[in-house]
C-alpha cells in the first residue's frame, strides 16, 4: 500500500484526500505526460488492441522506465499502465481472467517499484545533501500511484474516446458490467486512487459513478473527460452535467480534463468550475489531432513544450491546481510545467 487511505478509510477522509495532497505539495500538484507516448519513443510498438497495456506483457522493465522519467521530470502522481489493459481485452489474447486481472495489479506493481526507486535515490541525494551542506531538509516529494482506466471508447480501440459515440445499445447498466471487475481489481491493488480517464460522455461518468457506490470503492479517484471542441465532451453532452455527475459522487475527489487540445482547456475550466468546488485535474494532449483509422497522430497545430507551458498559468488562474500532459506529451513538458509552477510559488513566497 502506498500512502493513500487504503481500506476503512472514511468519506470525511476521502472528500478531504486530494484538497490535503494538493497543500502538501505546496498548492498545485504535477502529474506525469503521455504513457504511450514515451514507450514509443522508446522503440515499443503500441499497435495492439491493448495500446500501451501490451507492455504489461512484453516490456515491463520499459514501463517502469518510463514511470521513473515523470518522476524524475517533478511528477506528483504517475498514472499505471492499465489505460487500455481490460479483462476482456486481455481474454482475447488468450489469457484467462486470473491472468488478466493480475496484468492489471502488475501495472500498478511496476508504478510503486518505480515509486520506490525514485524514494530510495531521493533519500540517498538527501543524504548526501545533507553532509555537505548540514541542512536537514528533505529532497523528497509527495508521490500518488494512480490506477489507469481507460473508457469503453479505449477498449474498442476505434478511438471512439473522442467521440463518445458507442451506439443505443450500450446503457449504464453495460457499462458498469464492462467496467467492474477492472475496477475492483485496480482498487485492491495498492494504488492511491483510481484516475478514470479520457470520459467522452454522460452515461459513462454515470457508470463509474454507481460503479464505486455499488462496488464499495473505497479508494478516492478521479474522473476526467475528453472534449473536441472546448465547450462541450467529446459526445456532445454537456460538460457542467458530466462533471456534475463526478461531483455528487463523494469518492471522486478531483474531476478533469485530459487528452484534449491545450487551447480548449481554459474554457472548460471555467464551465465545471459553475457546477464544482472540488479539485480540477488538467492534462491535456499537444494539441495534435488522432486519426484512428490509421491510428496515428497527425502532427499539424501540435504545440512545441514552451507554448503548452505558456497555457498553465491561465489554467491555475481559471482555478485548477492539478496539471500535466497526456498523449504527445513527453518528461520535457513535464520538467516544463514543474519549473514554470515552482517558480511562481516561490515568487508568490517572496513577495
Ligand atoms: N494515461 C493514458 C496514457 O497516457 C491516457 C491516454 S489518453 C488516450 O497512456
Ligand atoms: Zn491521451
Amino acid at each position: 500500500m502506498g500512502i493513500g487511505l487504503g481500506g476503512g478509510s472514511s468519506l470525511d477522509e476521502t472528500s478531504s484526500f486530494m484538497v490535503d495532497f494538493v497543500k502538501k505539495c505546496g498548492g498545485y500538484a504535477v502529474v506525469d505526460g503521455g504513457f504511450a507516448t514515451e514507450l514509443e519513443r522508446h522503440g515499443a510498438d503500441l499497435n495492439d488492441p491493448l495500446w500501451s497495456a501490451k507492455c504489461l506483457i512484453t516490456s515491463p522493465h520499459l514501463a517502469k522506465r518510463v514511470h521513473l522519467d515523470y518522476l524524475n521530470a517533478g511528477a506528483n502522481i504517475i498514472t499505471s499502465g492499465s489505460y487500455q489493459g481490460t479483462i476482456q481485452g486481455f481474454e482475447a489474447k488468450g489469457f484467462s481472467k486470473e491472468e488478466g486481472e493480475g496484468l492489471l495489479r502488475k501495472s500498478v506493481e511496476i508504478a510503486c517499484e518505480a515509486r520506490a526507486i525514485y524514494y530510495d535515490r531521493c533519500t540517498k541525494d538527501s543524504w548526501d545533501y545533507f553532509t555537505h551542506n548540514n541542512d536537514q531538509s528533505s529532497l523528497r516529494r509527495p508521490v500518488l500511484v494512480a490506477a489507469s482506466v481507460g473508457s469503453y471508447g479505449a477498449y474498442l480501440a476505434d478511438g471512439s474516446e473522442y467521440t463518445g459515440k458507442y451506439g443505443d445499445e450500450v446503457s449504464v447498466e453495460k457499462l458498469k458490467d464492462f467496467h467492474r471487475r477492472r475496477a475492483q481489481v485496480l482498487a485492491n491493488s495498492g494504488a492511491d486512487l483510481i484516475a478514470f480517464e479520457t470520459t467522452p460522455n454522460k452515461i459513462e461518468a454515470q457508470a463509474y459513478a454507481e460503479l464505486i457506490e455499488e462496488e464499495e470503492i473505497d479508494i478516492p479517484g478521479w474522473i476526467s473527460f475528453s472534449s473536441t471542441d472546448g465547450i462541450n465532451a467529446a459526445s456532445g453532452d454537456s460538460i457542467m452535467e458530466c462533471a456534475a455527475i463526478a461531483d455528487c459522487c463523494k469518492q471522486i475527489v478531483a474531476i478533469g480534463i485530459n487528452c484534449t487540445p491545450p487551447r480548449f482547456i481554459t474554457t472548460l475550466i471555467s464551465s465545471i468550475r459553475k457546477v464544482s468546488s472540488k479539485p480540477l485535474v488538467i492534462y491535456p494532449n499537444s494539441g495534435e489531432t488522432y486519426d484512428a483509422e490509421s491510428k496515428q497522430w497527425i502532427r499539424s497545430n501540435g504545440l512545441v513544450d514552451e507554448d503548452f507551458v505558456s497555457y498553465v498559468g491561465k489554467w491555475q488562474e481559471a482555478g485548477a491546481s492539478i496539471f500535466g500532459g497526456c498523449c504527445r506529451t513527453t518528461p520535457n513538458t513535464i520538467r516544463a510545467i514543474s519549473k514554470l509552477l515552482s517558480a511562481g510559488n516561490s515568487s508568490k513566497y517572496n513577495t
